[in-house]
């Protein structure tokens, strides 16, 4: 089967990174994800990500660059992040579709949320990858 990517942003604003907690499926609700989608045919990882986070939380970002390395989700999907920034004059998020919920996590606060199971690997990489990891943060 052909894998399908989707793009999860680590998007980060004044260093703190933002969550969003899923209001559907039944079974993702109430458990927090970065923010993204499925990245369509035709479309650049990076392009969708600039769509998504249009339509999800009304905002204008630009791509960074893409933290190494991707998360199986359910097949044929698979999860690759990006580190992403608000343009200057970008609306404040806010939870319009896919989410009930954001959170601006600072280092200290990363792992306060539920993250979705398979989300967990995926935001550590990226929590290192942006050089905000909290020590003695994760498992103790
Ligand atoms: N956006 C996002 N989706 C994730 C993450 N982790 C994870 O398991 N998923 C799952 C949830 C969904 O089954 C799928 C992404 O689909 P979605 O519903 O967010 O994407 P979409 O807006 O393109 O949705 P659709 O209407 O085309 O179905 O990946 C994550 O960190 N971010």
């Amino acid at each position: 089967m052909t894998e399908r990517i989707v793009v999860g942003a680590a998007l980060v604003d004044g260093g703190r990174l933002l969550a969003a907690r899923r209001s559907a499926p039944a079974e993702l609700a109430g458990r927090w994800e970065l923010p993204g989608g499925k990245v369509e045919t035709g479309e650049t990882p990076e392009a969708a990500l600039v769509r998504e986070l249009r339509e999800e939380l009304g905002v204008s970002a630009r791509p960074g660059e893409r933290v190494p390395g991707q998360w199986p989700l359910r097949a044929p999907f698979v999860l690759q992040v990006w580190t992403a920034r608000l343009l200057p004059g970008s609306a404040a998020p806010a939870p319009l579709e896919d989410h009930d919920a954001l959170r601006w996590l600072a280092p200290a606060e990363i792992w306060d949320v539920p993250w979705l199971d398979q989300d967990v690997p995926a935001v550590e990489r990226a929590v290192a990858h942006l050089g905000m990891g909290a020590k003695g943060a994760h498992g103790v």
